[in-house]
């Protein structure tokens, strides 16, 4: 599968938040490649009704209540949680119909050995790790081939999820690593924004306007270095005027652990991924 038409059929298997984002987000896309689809490119397996009704509602994509309703497909979407996948899987390994396919997993922790070993012989897998801000086309992903992907399968994936923001080729080694710091990152930095909203409200600001300061403070700091092409240190240091009150902020907050509470929690999700990929 190395190019896209009006014609590819794409199967999205769950239908939920991360679903939702990238199929809208590539019919939405002027970009090419996705810029060829549109909604009557996709069908959805998903089994809860009324999400089901809100997809065709909202997209007008066609909906099915299952991956066994699917009656083709050229690029399979596997967006359904780690826990469900194998038992999802088995629904569909004996169907010839999805002998073929390109098959593109988003779940966390779950590798293309264990993977291709439950779906259809012949099937092509790539395995990615996107995160939530693709929703607004700001998202980073890491791609990666499994023995079944050709370099062809690799770069149509990699273009695909560029048309929602970043998008890298790593060695799935990696992907686990890549999880815990971009899959898992939005929900940092969104715990980072609350930390900051509520140490300004303890400072007697409105919460309202420490939340306002502190998300344009997050945005307007990844502008920067992504603008200027300067590095963090040095956009960091370039804040700590010699005596000064960031300085005093930031020695605080490397006393409480800072540091040693990003590499804890990296390793946690690093760790929990390897467990949800046994699933
Ligand atoms: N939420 C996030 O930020 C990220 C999630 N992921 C991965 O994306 C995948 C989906 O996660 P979310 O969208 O967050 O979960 P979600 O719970 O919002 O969506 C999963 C959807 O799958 C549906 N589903 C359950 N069993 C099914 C079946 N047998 N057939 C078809 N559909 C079925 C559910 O009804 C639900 O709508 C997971 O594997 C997760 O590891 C990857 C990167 C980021
Ligand atoms: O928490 C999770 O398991 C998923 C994977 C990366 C982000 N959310």
């Amino acid at each position: 599968m190395a190019k896209l038409s009006q014609d590819t059929r794409i199967a999205l298997i769950g239908g939920g938040k991360m679903g939702e984002a990238i199929m809208g987000g590539w019919i939405a896309s002027d970009e090419a490649p996705a810029s060829v689809l549109s909604a009557a490119n996709f069908i959805v397996a998903n089994p809860g009704l009324p999400r089901r009704e809100y997809l065709e509602r909202t997209y007008g994509v066609a909906c099915v209540e299952q991956a066994t309703d699917i009656d083709a497909a050229d690029i399979v979407v596997l967006a359904v949680k780690p826990q469900v996948m194998m038992g999802m899987l088995e629904t569909i390994a004996n169907e010839a119909r999805f002998g073929e396919c390109l098959f593109v997993s988003i779940a966390a922790g779950m590798t293309t050995e264990r993977l291709l070993g439950a779906l259809p012989p012949g099937a092509h897998l790539v395995r990615t790790m996107p995160n939530t801000p693709l929703l607004v086309g700001a998202g980073a992903t890491t791609v990666c081939g499994s023995s079944s992907a050709s370099v062809e399968d690799v770069e149509l994936v990699r273009a695909l999820f560029s048309c929602l923001g970043a998008a890298f080729v790593i060695e799935e080694a990696d992907m686990d690593a890549t999880g815990a710091i971009s899959g898992s990152g939005p929900a940092y930095v969104a715990a980072m924004i609350e930390a900051l909203t509520a140490a300004g409200a303890r400072e007697g600001l409105s919460a309202d306007l420490a939340e306002r300061l502190a998300v344009q403070t997050v945005y307007g700091t990844a502008e920067l270095i992504r603008k200027t092409g300067q590095t963090p240190e040095q956009t960091r240091l370039a804040v700590c005027s010699p005596g000064g009150s960031t300085l005093a902020a930031l020695a605080a907050m490397g006393e409480a652990g800072l540091s040693r509470a990003y590499e804890a929690g990296v390793a946690a999700a690093v760790q929990r991924s390897k467990e949800l990929g046994a699933c």
